[in-house]
């Protein structure tokens, strides 16, 4: 397999696949440049070894059909500002108009292609589809990590093309060597915190981490399935009742492979799922009737922090309260302050995945974690073990 540094992309087109996938406002604009600026040092390495960038990229779900108010049009100043150079755009992703784009674009030029997704093949993973892509670059770069579970035509199926020409951008080689690190290679003891509104979306992956982790957090609203399945009572909150025999289960599998499991033992809970709910702390298997636990409480939190900070290796998906609302955000918060001690400390953290991440954003821990994955859905399917098309049509 070969890696970006192993191409000198002097006189060369790369065509690049990103995730330019990012959100707009009412007015068209960007409002989270996150996925551009990852993107950028697989652009900037391209440009200054003397070659030119093509980018392909889909925007929404347009479902095969054109639609303005997802061109990715909208988005060319903002490449432009982060990239720091002119970027020009073209109408469409296959065909003669991009082609001759691409075939008048000189060394340090990067062109956008319109959104991949117009076209209903790209989803399809249309073989012809791919084909005309391929026409488009020399070498094909895949750094789209928010779309590497997609097995559509420009993130899987152009590979064929590029037998020998073909790696991973520096962003999907980092999210690749972050997950590694949490999976296979971090330091011990390694620990991994899952929180969000569920089990069920998070069972596949609790089951393929067991072998993985050291110790288990388990927050959020996914804590009340496991103590009502221990035989809590949970008042009002939130509970997948046909997952309890699951959770046990779990927990069960849990003890055999020596995992610790931390489960809150109080919680702040509230008299409705409201942001103005009265509230009060008491213990997460004596909630009382008609309140529900919104967030993890202040003893929980302190067991949280001593295995927080004993960790070498710690992933975080999912929040630990409903931290949407102000005053249930406290859990999430300190988990978050939690985590960027332990990492100043020199432990490796990896944030990933849902809900998570936005919180990651809001409360300002992205610059004290050691990485912020740029997938959502691509790093659950990750932690779940399974091997992701895009990165698999590189390895190939
Ligand atoms: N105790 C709780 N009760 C209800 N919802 C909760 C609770 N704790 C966290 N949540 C919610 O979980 C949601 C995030 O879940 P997330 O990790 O994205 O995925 P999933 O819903 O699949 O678990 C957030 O919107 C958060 O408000
Ligand atoms: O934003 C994305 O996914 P994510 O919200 O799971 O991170 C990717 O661009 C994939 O988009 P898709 O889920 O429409 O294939």
């Amino acid at each position: 397999m070969k890696v970006l540094n192993d191409f000198n992309f002097e006189d060369k087109k790369a065509l690049i696949r990103v995730d330019f996938n990012v959100p707009l406002n009412d007015n068209f604009e960007v409002t989270d440049t996150t996925r551009i600026q990852a993107a950028k040092p697989t652009i900037i390495k391209v440009l200054e070894d003397g070659g030119s960038a093509v980018l392909m990229s889909h925007l929404g779900r347009p479902k095969g059909e054109r639609n303005a108010n997802l061109s990715l049009g909208h988005i060319v100043d903002a490449v432009s500002d982060v990239i720091g150079v002119t970027v020009k755009f073209v109408g469409d992703c296959v065909g003669e108009e991009a082609e001759k784009a691409v075939a008048e674009l000189k060394s340090g030029e990067v062109l956008l292609l319109e959104n991949l997704r117009f076209h209903g093949e790209e989803e399809k993973g249309d073989e012809a589809f791919a084909e005309q892509l391929s026409k488009l670059g020399d070498i094909y770069v895949n750094d789209a990590f928010g779309t590497a579970h997609r097995a559509h035509a420009s993130t899987t199926v152009i590979a064929k093309f590029f037998p020998e020409a073909k790696c991973f951008g520096y962003l999907l080689a980092k999210e690749i060597e972050a997950i590694d690190k949490v999976m296979a290679t971090g330091e011990k003891p390694v620990l991994a915190i899952l929180g969000g509104a569920k089990v069920s979306s998070k069972i596949t992956i609790i089951e393929n981490i067991l072998d993985k982790i050291d110790d288990l957090i388990i927050g959020g609203g996914m804590t009340y399935t496991f103590i009502k399945a221990q035989g809590g009572k949970i008042g009002d909150s939130i509970c997948e009742d046909d997952k309890m025999e699951l959770a046990m289960e779990i927990l069960e599998k849990a003890k055999q492979k020596n995992v610790r499991v931390h489960i809150p033992v109080d919680v702040i809970a509230a008299d409705a799922f409201d942001a103005n709910a009265n509230t009060q702390v008491v213990d997460v298997d004596k909630i009382p009737e008609d309140w529900q636990g919104l967030d993890a409480g202040p003893n929980t939190l302190q067991n949280f922090k001593k295995v927080i900070l004993a960790s070498k290796t710690i992933l975080w998906n999912g929040p630990i309260g409903v931290f949407e609302m102000e005053k249930f955000a406290a859990g999430t918060i300190a988990v978050g302050d939690y985590i960027a001690e332990a990492t100043k400390a020199g432990s490796f953290s990896l944030v990933g995945g849902g809900d998570s991440v936005a919180a990651v954003k809001q409360f300002g821990f992205e610059s004290k974690v050691s990485y912020v994955s740029t997938g959502g859905g691509a790093m659950l399917e990750s932690l779940e073990g399974k091997t992701l098309p895009g990165i698999a049509a590189i390895l190939d």
